[in-house]
């Protein structure tokens, strides 16, 4: 079954061009010709890639497609080999405004043998916003009231982040971030490994970030309960954008590289590894000609 699509998506863009900033809106990222390589390989290839303020973008694709590293790419931590990058309308280079960025990593291993309290590893989402060696005031102490009463764990400050599930976890990641009150947001799979109850909570957090005016990138293998929040979807594949435009809806979805057994539902760790995963988004990458090869 192939999908329609009900709105017409925007094809890859063409190097260097520029298809989401209309007249009035400001681009909080821009990258233009993208590349990373790692130990010589290359792993993004001709990235452009703009996001305007109030954009909530997924990042989407099969495993290893570049997506982790594209979000490292955008926020500095993972440097281009070649192409530009600009945030909130400063090259790179001379960029020096972090406070406005918020980065949620991926979960894996974060609370790990770490003893500190909730209330703690939010707090320290303060430490770009506070003088050096001054106790946290009272506009510290209020931010991170408010990203824990986001989130939803308002009642568990003082508990130890360890005594946490993993859902709740990533909830304090992302309060963390938050705290710092950052304008724009990067979240690296903040539902994998979350289960159902805990993606609602986290859509919820989310929505009220979106409320907020917050810009969101957040990478996902399978939108799930956030699929009402984003507004375009950016599909990744052997280190290209090959698909930029709006999301499908779950019953439009079609994923023929995971076969029938996988349609609709989350792949597990073990599946990851064997298995592309499923983007709900899925025209342009049913007629790529590599995906009759897969
Ligand atoms: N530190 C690294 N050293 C070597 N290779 C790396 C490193 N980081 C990423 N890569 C390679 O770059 C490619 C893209 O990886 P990346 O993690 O960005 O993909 P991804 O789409 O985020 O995958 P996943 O869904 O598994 O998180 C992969 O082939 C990966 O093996």
């Amino acid at each position: 079954m192939t999908p329609t699509s009900p709105a017409a998506p925007t094809p890859a863009p063409e190097p260097g061009a520029d298809h989401t900033v209309g007249p009035g809106l400001e681009a909080v990222v821009r990258l233009v010709d993208g590349a990373v390589a790692i130990a010589g390989r290359p792993v993004l290839r001709g990235i452009d890639l703009t996001v305007s303020r109030g954009d909530f973008v997924a990042l989407m694709g099969a495993n290893g497609s570049g997506k982790s590293t594209l979000v490292r790419a955008l926020t500095g931590l993972r440097p281009l080999t070649t192409g530009s990058l600009e945030l909130f309308g400063h090259r790179l280079e001379h960029f020096d405004e972090w406070r406005r960025v918020g980065f949620v990593p991926q979960r894996t291993g974060a609370a790990s043998g770490v003893p500190a309290s909730v209330w703690e590893v939010v707090a320290s989402g303060r430490l770009t916003r506070r003088r050096l060696l001054r106790p946290l005031g009272r506009a510290d102490r209020r931010a991170v009231a408010d990203a824990l009463e986001v989130v939803g764990l308002a009642d568990r400050a003082r508990d130890g982040v360890s005594q946490l599930s993993g859902g709740q976890q990533q909830r304090v990641l992302i309060a963390r971030a938050l705290a710092g009150e950052p304008e724009l947001f990067f979240l690296d799979e903040p539902t994998a490994g979350v289960d159902l109850p805990n993606q609602h909570a986290l859509a919820a957090s989310l929505t009220r970030l979106k409320e907020r005016g917050a810009t969101v990138v957040l990478v996902a293998h399978e939108l799930g309960p956030l699929a009402p929040l984003v507004d375009r979807a950016v599909v990744m594949r052997d280190g290209r954008v090959v698909y930029d435009g709006t999301p499908l809806a779950d019953h439009e979805v079609h994923q023929p590289w995971l076969g029938e057994a996988h349609s609709h539902h989350h792949a597990t760790h073990r599946d990851r590894a064997r298995h592309d995963h499923a983007p709900h988004v899925a025209s342009p990458l049913g007629t790529h000609p590599e995906e009759h090869h897969r």
